[in-house]
Parts: C-alpha cells; structure tokens; sequence
C-alpha cells in the first residue's frame, strides 16, 4: 500500500496533468459530494467529444458571471453561470458563447436558459482550472452516474473536488533552481535566478542587479510578461520602456532586485491577451475587453512576487511603480514599501486611452 501510494499523483499532479488533458481537449472527471462531471474546455472541444459526452448526459455550460454579463443572461450563482445546452446545439454554438469576437456581428445567440437550482461549487472550480490553462474561461460539465469507473475505463485524469479546491487556491511554493551571472547593457552586474513552482506553471526571474544589502529596502520592479512590449515594441502599451527604464535605475544605483513574472496579459496569457486586443479594436478598452472574454481586469496572482523578494532575503523595498495595488499586495504579504518610485516612461499616442483607462478603471497614479 505504501508503495502504490508514493507512485499515484498527489493533487497537485493531477492539476497539472489536468490542465494539459483541458488543452489537449481531453475531458477530466470531477467528484464530490457525491457527484461527478466529465469536464472539457469549450475551446478546445471537437464534435466528436461532444457527441460522446451528450451520449452520458446533458451537458451544462459554465460560463463567468462577467461573460454571462456581456450575454445578456442570468447568473444566478452570482460569479458564475450555468446554462442548459439545447440538444441541437454543437460546438460552434458552444464556441460563440464562449468566445466575443463575433458578439456585435452576431449578438443574439438565446434564449439561453441559465440553471438556477443545484450546487455550482464544482463548476466555479473547473471554471479556475480552465483559466488557469490560459484558455478561454468557459467549461461544460456533463454528468455522470459512475464518475469513478469512467474515469479508470478511460484512462481520465479523476479529481476529486475536495482535494484540489485548495490548491488550486493556494500560492504554489516557489523554489530557486539555480542562478547565474548575466551582465547586461544597462547593468553590468548582473545575475539571472529562475524559481520554479511545484505546481508545474510558468517559471518566474529575478534579475538581481549588483548586491543589495538585504537589511535595507531594496529598489525593486514587480515587472509582468508582457511579450508584444517586451520584445516587440509595442506601441500599445508602456511595458517595454518601463523594463528598461527599471533595469537601467537600477544599473545606475548599483542594486536592485526585477522580477520578471511570467503572468502574460495581466495573467490570462498570451492568446487570450490578443483576443482581448483584438476586441479593443472592435472599440472596447482594456478593462471592457478583458470582462467580454469573462475575466476580471486582473488575473494576476500579486502573492508571487512577493514570496520571491522574501526567498531572496529582502523585506522592504523602494516599489518602481504606478500601480497602488501591487503597494497593498506587498504589504498585506508582509514586506515594508517604503517608497513608490514613479516608472512614467514609454507614453505614445497609440497608448495614452490605455493609460487613461488604467488611470480611470485601475487606479493607476498618473
Ligand atoms: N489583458 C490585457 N493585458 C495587457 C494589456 N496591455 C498590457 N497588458 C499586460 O499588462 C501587464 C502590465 O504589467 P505591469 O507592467 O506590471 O503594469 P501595471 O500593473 O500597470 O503596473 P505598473 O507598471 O507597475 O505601474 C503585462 O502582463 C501585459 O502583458 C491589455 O490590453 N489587456
Ligand atoms: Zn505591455
């Protein structure tokens, strides 16, 4: 017994194992109180799949109260909604619920029917699992009598609810993995550390500059992935020039301490980041668009950057930002902000109703 224990997946395993089956378009059972649902990711569901699953029940769509919102229907779990799928509705149908890009081309797509008795406690959470697999948040859930045996006939990755709800809630220890000297244009003294979570997500860097003295605050930038500002030179944005605004005051001071936090898109990734561009060229701003796909302006976990600097031995810092919740993050995490150094680099024509929305919408210090 003990052996096969040590062998199995713990919970977090199978979180990991189940983001990759939800992008793949591979179902995963979900058990609890005595329920069970096969669970797929509306986006990366085929017709077949779906024809197999309607076979075992009717499927129930699981949409955020912020999509449900833009669709004009109920949300009667208050965050979330779950909506009867008709019988002869297929995947594109699934498809348009799930994703805006043609809502004004095609804006009606009801009556839906939003399901008001039941629990949705499972739902919410294939809901985080889905986004958290950067795809578009939207999941059907089908149920099925015998979860357990389909799941083992099938070869399914089964979680059972009560195990991976907290996970999926907690900040996942990070672990330093190794480091090595990096000496940079705007800094020479360079050193490039990689931490790397245990629940198998995105690496994050600390670039550390010089050798700040851990007893005083360090100048420290909370810097999230921003690919199309980082790498490309955006105009859209004010990422790429904050990054080597930071890098080259720390370079002139002789230490700092960036962490470049894989959280893509405040955190919805890359793909669905674009999809939200592509929605701000339909004329919505970045917050409206990030709420018509069905996220909250912010799916940033804020916890993680400072669990980093507490690794590297620091506990207060002199924050380069214009972002007061990243301040309230870092102090509600226990670090000492004793300073909010402004980063107003990088504004262009093409990103001052950007700023001006972040300003407005986000709170951001001009
Ligand atoms: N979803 C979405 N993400 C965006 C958009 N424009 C930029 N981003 C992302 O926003 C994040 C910007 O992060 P930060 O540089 O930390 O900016 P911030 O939260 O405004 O805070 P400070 O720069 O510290 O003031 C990056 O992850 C970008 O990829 C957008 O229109 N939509
Ligand atoms: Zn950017």
């Amino acid at each position: 017994m003990p052996i096969r224990s040590a062998l199995a997946p713990t919970p977090v395993e199978r979180l990991a194992r189940a983001r990759g089956d939800l992008r793949m378009g591979v179902p995963v059972v979900m058990t609890g109180d005595g329920r069970a649902f096969l669970v797929v990711a509306v986006e990366s569901l085929e017709p077949a799949r779906l024809a197999a699953l309607r076979a075992l029940g009717q499927p129930e769509l699981a949409l955020t109260a912020r999509r449900a919102e833009t669709l004009k229907t109920p949300a009667y779990d208050g965050d979330i909604a779950r909506i009867l799928v008709p019988a002869d509705m297929g995947v594109d149908w699934l498809r348009a619920l799930a994703d805006p890009a043609d809502d004004l081309r095609v804006p009606l797509k009801g009556p839906l029917r939003s399901l008001r008795d039941g629990q949705s406690d499972l739902h919410r959470t294939a809901l985080q699992l889905v986004k958290s697999a950067h795809l578009l948040p939207a999941a059907l859930l089908v149920p099925v009598p015998h979860g357990l045996a389909l799941a083992e006939e099938n070869g399914l990755t089964l979680l059972p609810h009560a195990d991976i709800a907290p996970e999926l809630a907690r900040m996942s220890p990070l672990h330093a993995v190794v480091n090595a000297r990096l000496p940079m244009a705007a800094a020479q003294a360079g050193r490039v550390h990689i931490f790397r979570p245990e629940d198998g997500a995105e690496e994050h860097y600390a670039i550390e500059v010089g050798k700040p003295d851990r007893s005083l605050p360090v100048l420290a930038r909370l810097h999230s992935a921003c690919f199309t500002g980082d790498v490309l030179g955006s105009l859209k944005c004010d990422c790429g020039p904050q990054l080597r605004a930071a890098l080259a005051q720390m370079g002139q001071e002789g230490a700092g301490v960036l962490l470049y936090l894989n959280q893509e898109g405040r955190g919805i990734g890359l793909a669905n980041k674009m999809r939200a561009y592509s929605l701000q060229d339909q004329g919505f701003d970045t917050v409206e668009a990030n709420h018509r796909l069905g996220f909250e302006d912010d799916e940033r976990d804020f916890r993680i950057g400072a669990g980093i600097l507490r690794q590297m031995g620091f506990s207060s810092v002199r924050l380069l930002t214009n972002n007061p919740r990243k301040i309230a993050m870092m102090e509600s995490c226990g670090l000492t902000v004793t300073e909010r150094v402004p980063l107003k680099v990088g504004q262009t024509d093409q990103n001052a109703a950007y700023l001006a929305t972040k300003a407005a919408k986000s709170g951001h210090l001009l």
